[in-house]
């Protein structure tokens, strides 16, 4: 048998890199919908935007809108994409997709044993976002919240 070469042991240390759809849900209050990472998760604990791993040959709206079916019992027709952004966890180097979405059919639940909360986002001095019901927020979702904080939707 021969040994493994250089390169197995490269792509074991480098993990696939794997895209994520995430949606961003916000009420007629301002407020917006927050999960919280469940037991035997990575991350359990942490609060994020609910959403998950996209499967092979899936659009990252069909992948979000099965997601948000699976986790939280709604059905949704579109979704608006925001922004990308990538980071790497010790768990894994995620692409996240985050969308927006302003309608939904149904009424947010936790169906996988998550906590929800809808929760409004305060700018401190410094430009921090301060979200009390819903820290710790996933590390790489902390950037974005004090853009969605300047949101003033026009309905
Ligand atoms: N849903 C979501 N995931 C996020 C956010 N920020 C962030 O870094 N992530 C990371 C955490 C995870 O590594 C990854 C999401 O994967 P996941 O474990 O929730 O995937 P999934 O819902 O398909 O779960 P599973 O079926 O594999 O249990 O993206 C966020 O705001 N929302
Ligand atoms: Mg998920």
């Amino acid at each position: 048998m021969s040994e493994p070469s250089h390169f197995d042991s490269t792509i074991d240390i480098a993990p696939k890199r794997l895209d994520v759809a995430v949606g961003v849900l916000r009420n007629t209050q301002g407020e917006f919908l927050f999960a919280q990472r469940p037991e035997g998760k990575p991350m359990a604990g942490f609060w994020e935007f609910p959403g998950g791993k996209v499967e092979s040959g899936e659009s990252i709206h069909a992948a979000l809108a099965r997601e948000l079916h699976e986790e939280l019992g709604i059905d949704i027709a579109d979704s608006m994409r925001w922004l990308e952004v990538e980071h790497v966890y010790p768990h894994a180097h995620v692409l996240l997709h985050f969308r927006i979405i302003s309608e939904w059919r149904g009424k947010p639940h936790g169906r996988e044993n998550q906590a929800l909360h809808w929760q409004k986002l305060y700018v401190n001095d410094d430009g921090t976002v301060s979200t009390p019901s819903t820290e710790p927020v996933l590390p790489a979702t902390v950037p974005l919240l004090a853009q969605l904080a300047q949101w003033t939707p026009n309905h």
